[in-house]
């Protein structure tokens, strides 16, 4: 049995996954942490008598193996950081969380010898995305990234978004062509994410989709996928959870499990 812990256990993320590891026969969960947790309805949010709750980062006493992070950008680097110096396993997906903290919490992993991973994208589709981006910019040196989400999420751009404009960046051989563009509205051409503008969309409705638009003389192509659905991100957080046991680094990208 796996003993999980479920940190933004009431959030839309944490539900689905609190939800999730209830129907996995050798997933346990033994704990929750949430800010505004005291006096819930356990039922409301599908916990046991046997689940510990607790309010904040420094009330946690747990036996988990493994703390699952779906929280805020503010909070991840201290409870990853947390949960590495307890020897419990992080599966993060926290998005907005800065290079610098991740760097930080990889060395901290290797000195501790407890391994997790952070997945800016638990969903297939994005996954493979990335990777078809990837592939792509090797002969579209020319690409831009549009990223939609609903409108409670608080970075911008999108965790995923970030990684693709890295990974395309590392993966096109020659340099684009720079557009000698005059913004004439600030910001009409998105952000700068390692020479590729990144575009963020928020509207309600939207769940998290993303397009890589590439474009060469006189052709284009573009590659799109969409989480219609955060039942879309559980089967990969669901690999992520035992992967993580055994592991003795931090990884990133889901792809290093699949
Ligand atoms: N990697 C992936 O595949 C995916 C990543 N995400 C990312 O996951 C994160 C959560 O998304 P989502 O569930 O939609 O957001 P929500 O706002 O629905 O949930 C976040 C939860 O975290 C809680 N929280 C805030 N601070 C802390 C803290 N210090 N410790 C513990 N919990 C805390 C919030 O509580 P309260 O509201 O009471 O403050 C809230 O319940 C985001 O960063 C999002 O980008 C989302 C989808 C997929
Ligand atoms: O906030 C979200 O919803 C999502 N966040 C992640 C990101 O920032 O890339 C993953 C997915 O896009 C959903």
């Amino acid at each position: 049995m796996i003993k999980v812990l479920v940190a933004g256990f009431m959030g839309s993320m944490g539900q689905k996954t609190v939800e999730m590891i209830n129907q996995t026969g050798n997933f346990q969960l033994v704990a929750g942490l949430g800010p505004n947790s005291q006096g819930i309805d356990r039922t409301e949010y599908h916990l046991n008598e046997d689940v510990k709750i607790f309010e904040q980062l420094s009330e946690v006493e747990t036996d988990a193996d493994v703390w699952v992070d779906f929280t805020v950008p503010t909070s991840a680097y201290e409870n990853v950081k947390f949960a590495i110096e307890h020897g419990i396993h992080p599966v993060v997906g926290t998005s907005g969380v800065p290079d610098n903290q991740v760097a930080e919490l990889i060395t901290l992993a290797a000195e501790k010898q407890v391994g997790g991973l952070i997945a800016p994208n638990f969903g297939l589709s994005a996954v493979l995305l990335m990777k078809f981006a990837q592939e792509a910019a090797r002969y579209f040196p020319d690409a831009e990234v549009i990223e939609m989400h609903h409108e409670d999420k608080l970075d911008a751009p999108s965790g995923t978004a970030i990684s693709t404009a890295k990974m395309i960046a590392a993966a096109r051989g020659v340099d684009p062509v720079t557009p000698a563009t005059n913004e004439t509205v600030a910001g009409a051409r998105g952000s700068d994410v390692a020479g590729v503008p990144v575009h963020a969309v928020r509207l309600p409705g939207y769940v998290a989709h993303e397009q890589v638009l590439f474009g060469g003389p006189g052709e284009a192509l573009t590659l799109r996928q969409d989480s219609f659905d955060r039942s879309s991100f559980m089967s990969g957080v669901k690999l992520a959870i035992p992967a993580v046991i055994d592991a003795k680094t931090l990884m990133i990208g889901l792809e290093n499990i699949l």
